[in-house]
């Protein structure tokens, strides 16, 4: 019988990256130890006899764990061993032929990089698939047209998913701070996840392998059941605009009644808002901090509730910092807000916002409608400098709800109505003033209100969490507005920041106007 077999942390080996005091089957025990499900040996240039004593070698591990061992490309290797399986390429011995060697009882696996490779790979009787090069990797030379990010992956996954039954793992720089991204966007729109992921240097050359595979292995378990996504996949409700209103209001209360606990509310951002961003933060109910240096997202992320990532005056300088801030928030699972400001105008944002996204993931995008049609790639809504420009998409909540289940995320369009989707329910906001128009930052502090909420909720209701920052400062503007001492931009400004201080729950929800889009 062909054994089991647990695809959710497959340790793929390669003993360059053995050090000098180890050897590869201490790091294999080791790396079981920490929560590896399968093992592949992998060696390109080993001799057929020391590939075989190597695999032997592993073998007494794997089995003293019941963990199945298989052998990269050579069949010969396997049969030698009698191995619970082989991997095999696309250029390598063809499935069909390795099936007739090896028999039913082995576990084939395929490396696939298209749909039509993957579909192939399913009629010829593969076990699983590897789908790559999800990421760029030192670990092997790849050519930049292998490269399918997240989304490639996806598409293969889902071309796979309608042909039949399959189960696939993505390979390629994945690692503990991506792991959850990646298995979170490559779901099918189904929802089906891959059924884990496959590495080999965020293990192999770990310091500690055993440690790096439970913490890849933990973050395995919080894509396959604690994430949004994986709730939305497994429990999705579609929303009243009444349930999601008051959900938001509660988000609110939650964090208004905190006992000196604040959000502390990392912000990149820009220049010109940073100041009025931090104010509003305050006003709110959060504890911000704008801690640009790449230096310190370590040492910080541990006790960030949440990252604002704003590019509205991004320079080379900046990029670091902010990766590092996104991959620290990426393995502590902490909510990132992207405002994508401006990022229409230049090639360099547009290039910067892509890659952020493909790289780590968001949970919300806060955009105004030109930001939210580049990033659909439509060139539906113009844009002046960082402002949209004309009348807006014909279908705004087609819009957000497309860029929604695109990325995965909560997307939030300001604009004269605001919208705010999950991908599958969608609300038109009624609330706010013109004169938010009138002051600079604005928006960005709906990405700030938005952060600074969502925290508490970021896995369970991101969409109420988002619901709440974006009204929080709606209505606060609305009550700054008419407020006697205001008589222009200038006086609206601290108003405003008043306004969102005095803000409750029980104002909140007498006062949203949110209804179905
Ligand atoms: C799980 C898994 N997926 C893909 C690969 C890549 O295999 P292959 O295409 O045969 O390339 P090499 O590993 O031989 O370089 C893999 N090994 N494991
Ligand atoms: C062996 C291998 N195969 C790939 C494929 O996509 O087919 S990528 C890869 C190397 C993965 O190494 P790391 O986890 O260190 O990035």
């Amino acid at each position: 019988m062909k054994p089991d077999f647990n695809l959710t942390l497959y340790l793929v080996t390669d003993s360059g990256m053995v050090p000098a005091d180890k050897t590869l089957a201490q790091i294999v025990d080791e790396a079981i130890q920490g929560g590896v499900t399968i093992v592949q040996l992998r060696e390109k240039t080993a001799d057929t006899g020391a590939f075989i004593a190597l695999a032997r070698s592993l073998q007494k591990v794997t089995k003293n764990y019941g963990v199945p061992l298989l052998i990269n490309d050579r069949i010969d290797v396997a049969l030698a061993i009698d191995a619970d399986g082989v991997h095999i390429g696309q250029d390598d011995m063809s499935l069909v032929e390795a099936r007739r060697i090896l028999g039913p009882n082995k576990i084939i696996g395929m490396s696939v990089q298209t749909a039509a490779e993957a579909e192939a790979a399913m009629c010829d009787g593969a076990d699983y698939l590897g789908i790559g090069v999800c990421f760029d990797t030192e670990t092997k030379q790849i050519s930049t047209d292998a490269l399918r990010g997240p989304a490639g992956v996806r598409q293969v996954w889902e071309h796979a998913l309608e042909v039949g039954p399959v189960r696939a793992v993505t390979i390629g720089g994945v690692n503990e701070y991506n792991a959850v991204h990646v298995l979170d966007y490559t779901r099918s729109a189904k929802g089906v996840p891959l059924e884990g992921v496959a590495v080999v240097s965020a293990i192999m050359a770990a310091e500690d392998p055993c440690a790096a595979a439970k913490v890849l292995r933990s973050q395995v378990s919080f894509a396959m059941e604690r994430s949004w996504a994986s709730k939305q996949a497994t429990a999705y409700v579609d929303r009243s605009a009444a349930s999601v209103c008051q959900a938001a209001a509660g988000v609110v209360a939650r964090v208004r009644a905190t006992d000196g606990a604040r959000p502390l509310v990392q912000h990149m951002t820009n220049a010109v808002v940073m100041n009025d961003c931090a104010n509003a933060c305050l006003a709110l109910g959060g504890s911000p901090i704008m801690a640009p240096a790449a230096e310190e997202q370590a040492d910080l992320a541990r006790n960030v509730s949440a990252l604002v990532v704003n590019i509205g005056t991004l320079t080379s300088a900046q990029i670091p910092g902010i990766r590092a801030a996104m991959r620290c928030a990426r393995l502590y699972n902490t909510p990132i807000v992207l405002d994508p400001v401006g990022m229409g105008i230049s090639t360099f944002r547009k290039s910067f916002v892509y890659e952020i996204l493909r790289d780590y993931g968001v949970h919300v995008i806060k955009a105004n409608a030109g930001e939210v049609a580049s990033l659909l790639g439509s060139d539906e809504v113009s844009m002046q400098g960082v402002d949209s420009i004309g009348a807006g998409f014909s279908d705004p909540a087609a819009a957000v709800s497309a860029l929604s289940r695109r990325h995965r995320c909560i997307v939030v369009m300001t604009g004269r109505a605001d919208y705010v989707s999950d991908g599958t329910s969608t609300f038109a906001v009624r609330n706010g003033h013109p004169m938010q128009a009138c002051i600079s930052g604005s928006g960005c502090m709906v990405g700030t209100a938005v952060a600074t909420f969502i925290q508490t909720v970021a896995h369970e209701d991101p969409l109420a969490g988002a619901l709440a920052g974006l009204v929080a400062v709606n209505v606060a503007a609305e009550h700054a507005a008419v407020s006697a001492d205001v008589r222009g931009p200038g006086t609206f400004r601290p108003a405003f920041i008043d306004e969102m201080h005095r803000l409750s729950d029980d104002i909140l929800l007498s006062e949203m106007r949110v209804e179905r889009a």
